[in-house]
C-alpha cells in the first residue's frame, strides 16, 4: 500500500493510499497514518492515492483554471491581490517572489534580478467576515467558474480534515484533536499558470526559475499538477529532486506553522519549480498547477501539540496567534 514514489539524494517521499485511512480496516488506517505521520517527519512531503477528489473533478478544475487565465490581462488586474489581510485575488507576473529570505528589501533585489515567471488567483473561504472573494464576470467560457471553485475548496477543506485527523492517529493522540483547529476552513484555494517560455530565457539568467525557493506557511498545502514537471524539493543533502507528477495523486506537504505546532517532529521542507526535463523546440510549454494552502483557523491560537514534547522545557516556541503568523509571512514575499 506504500511504495516510494520519489527517492533519490536521501529523498524519500512515500506514496500513500488514503482510501485505506478513510475506508480501510482499523490495521489498515493505524498503518496509513504511520505512514503518512512518516513521510511528514522524514520528507516533509508524501504524495496520497485513493482521494475522494475524482479525476473528473480535477480535470474540471484544470480545464476551469485555463479559462480564467486567457482572460485579458486588463480584466484579470481587475481583481487584483491587495493586502496580505485578504490575501485574495490575481497576481500576475512578477507580483510575488517565493523565497526563504525575510528581510523585505533582500526579497525586492532577488524580485528585480529573477521575477518568477508565473501568474495565480487565490481564492480565499467564502464568507470570510471583512473578506470577501472577488469574483471575475462569469460570461462565455466563464460561466460557473465561481460554483467550480467554491466547490472544490469545500472538498479540500475536507481533504485537510482527514490528513490532520491521519497525522493525529499517528501521533497516537485524539483522532479528532486537530478538529477544532480545521472546521472553519480558513484556507486559500490558489490556482498556478506558468506561462510558456522560450528556453533560453533559463539559460541567460542561471537564477532564473518559474518559483522560487520556499517553504509553505500553514498546516499543510495540498498540490495537484499537471503532467508537464518542475516541481524540485530540497533533499537532505542541499540537492534539488524532481518531485514527478504521477497521475491522480496530490503531492502533499507540510508548513512551517505545523512544523512549529509539532515541535519541530514534524518537517516543512524547501521547494521550488523550475523548467520541466528537457524536451524538443525551443520553448518549454505553459504548466498549470492547482495549490490549497490549510492552515489552523485563522482564530487559533498555536502551542505545541501534545505529545511532541515531554516537558515544558522542551518546547521550542512560544504560542502564537494562526491568523497573525500567515499576515506576517505574507506581508515579506508580496
Ligand atoms: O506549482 C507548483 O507545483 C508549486 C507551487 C508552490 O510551491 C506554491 O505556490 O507554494
Ligand atoms: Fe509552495
Amino acid at each position: 500500500m506504500e511504495s516510494a514514489a520519489v527517492k533519490s539524494e536521501g529523498l524519500v517521499i512515500p506514496l500513500i493510499d488514503f482510501s485505506l485511512f478513510l475506508n480501510g480496516t482499523p490495521d489498515q488506517r493505524q498503518e496509513a497514518a504511520r505512514a503518512i505521520l512518516h513521510g511528514f517527519q522524514t520528507a516533509g512531503f508524501i504524495y496520497l492515492k485513493g482521494l475522494p477528489i475524482t479525476p473528473e473533478d480535477r480535470k474540471h478544475l484544470f480545464e476551469t483554471s485555463a479559462k480564467y487565465f486567457k482572460l485579458p490581462i486588463d480584466t484579470k488586474m481587475s481583481h487584483c491581490w491587495t493586502t496580505p489581510e485578504a490575501n485574495r485575488g490575481y497576481s500576475a507576473p512578477g507580483r510575488e517572489k517565493t523565497t526563504s529570505l525575510i528581510d523585505p528589501e533582500d526579497v525586492k533585489k532577488l524580485r528585480n534580478a529573477a521575477p518568477d515567471l508565473k501568474e495565480s488567483l487565490e481564492i480565499g473561504r467564502e464568507g470570510e467576515p471583512g473578506h470577501p472573494n472577488i469574483w471575475p464576470i462569469e460570461e462565455g467560457e466563464l460561466v460557473g467558474f465561481k460554483k467550480t471553485m467554491v466547490n472544490f475548496h469545500d472538498k479540500c477543506k475536507y481533504l485537510h480534515m482527514e490528513v490532520m485527523r491521519a497525522i493525529a492517529v499517528g501521533l497516537g493522540i485524539d483522532e479528532h484533536w486537530f478538529d477544532n483547529f480545521t472546521d472553519v476552513g480558513d484556507n486559500t484555494l490558489r490556482l498556478l499558470h506558468y506561462p510558456e517560455v522560450k528556453k533560453d530565457v533559463f539559460t541567460i539568467n542561471p537564477g532564473q526559475v518559474r518559483a522560487g525557493a520556499h517553504s509553505d506557511y500553514g498546516s499543510i498545502t495540498l498540490l495537484f499538477q499537471d503532467s508537464r514537471g518542475g516541481l524540485q524539493v530540497q533533499s537532505p543533502t542541499g540537492a534539488f529532486v524532481d518531485a514527478t507528477p504521477i497521475e491522480d495523486t496530490c503531492v502533499v506537504n507540510a508548513g512551517d506553522l505545523l512544523a512549529r505546532w509539532s515541535n519541530d517532529n514534524i518537517k516543512s521542507t524547501i521547494h521550488r519549480v523550475v523548467e520541466p526535463p528537457s524536451r524538443e523546440g525551443s520553448v518549454y510549454p505553459a504548466r498549470y498547477s492547482i495549490a490549497y494552502f490549510c492552515n489552523p483557523n485563522f482564530k487559533s491560537h498555536i502551542e505545541a501539540i501534545p505529545s511532541t514534547y515531554e516537558t515544558e522545557k522542551d518546547r521550542k516556541y512560544p504560542g502564537i496567534n494562526s491568523g497573525d503568523y500567515l499576515i506576517q509571512r505574507l506581508a515579506a514575499t508580496y
